[in-house]
């Protein structure tokens, strides 16, 4: 289809285990895994502890090399080692992403990093940047000359999203960077992101436990369970009418989370 922005094709991932060396055993992090993601759209990936999603995002954001298979951005290739082409249009916010900002630099020099490696702006349209996309976050551009630690934890993963989007990325991992935030700060970060991803055309792959921000955030899911795909559809119907014993055992634990969010 022609509006097809990310083609992950056969992707897998074997990891040698290091204990195991002299006999070469190896750990099948990922299957092999075949998934299209279209401009302005959500996939959810979900999955117990050791299912394989981070091993997705890893690969996605170019961290490790696939054992096989390929992943195509506007059909083109995105080369395992071209980590400036990645860079640029796959970002990833993890859960901590804000804990984990250099503490002794200032919001703006913490965002004028991406952009001095990898763009060619000038010093004056690299602050007229900044300005903005502290404001499409919903900060101030006051907030420039600020600390990490002069922010709350909800500021500081808006902080995170803007070093994210500050390139124009194609393409977004939300790997549980919503689950420390409490309900009423994931809900306006929710909200934040469903904005920007309208203006942006952005694509969100997110990785999350929690099937009540699934629901109300992702278009498609995918369950993972050791690797495998046990099922994959729209949200709202794998949700109403689970098929895999797994993911009938996922909802009914998490049934108190759909119910009231
Ligand atoms: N560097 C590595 N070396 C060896 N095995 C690994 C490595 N990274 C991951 N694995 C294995 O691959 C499998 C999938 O791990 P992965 O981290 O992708 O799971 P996950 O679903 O993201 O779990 P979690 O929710 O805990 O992050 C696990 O069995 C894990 O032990």
């Amino acid at each position: 289809m022609s509006n097809v922005l990310l083609q992950v094709s056969e992707l897998s991932k074997t990891y040698k285990d290091k204990n195991f060396w002299f006999n070469r055993k190896c750990v099948t992090a990922l299957e092999p895994l075949s998934f299209d993601i279209m401009a302005h759209k959500t996939l959810a990936i979900v999955g117990e502890t050791g299912s394989g999603k981070s091993t997705v995002a890893k690969l996605l954001v170019g961290a490790e090399m696939p054992t096989t298979g390929n992943i195509r951005l506007n059909g083109q290739t995105l080369e395992p080692g071209n980590f400036k082409q990645r860079c640029q249009h796959v970002r990833m916010i993890f859960q901590d992403s804000g804990t984990t900002l250099n503490p002794s630099l200032t919001i703006e020099q913490l965002l004028d990093e991406p952009l001095r490696l990898n763009t060619k702006l000038d010093e004056i349209e690299r602050h007229q940047l900044i300005r903005e996309t502290l404001q499409k976050v919903g900060l101030l551009a006051d907030h420039m000359s600020f600390y990490p630690h002069m922010f709350s934890g909800g500021q500081k993963q808006r902080i995170s999203l803007a070093r994210a989007i500050i390139l124009k990325p194609q393409v977004i991992i939300l790997d549980e960077a919503l689950a420390s935030l409490d309900p009423s700060l994931r809900s306006q970060m929710i909200n934040l992101l469903l904005d920007l991803q309208q203006q942006m055309g952005l694509a969100f792959i997110l990785i999350s436990h929690n099937l009540g921000i699934v629901r109300h955030f992702s278009d498609e899911m995918m369950v993972l369970s050791n690797g495998k795909v046990l099922e994959f559809g729209k949200t709202s119907d794998i949700l109403q009418k689970p098929e895999h014993k797994y993911t009938k055992k996922l909802i009914m634990s998490q049934r108190f989370q759909l119910l009231y969010r």
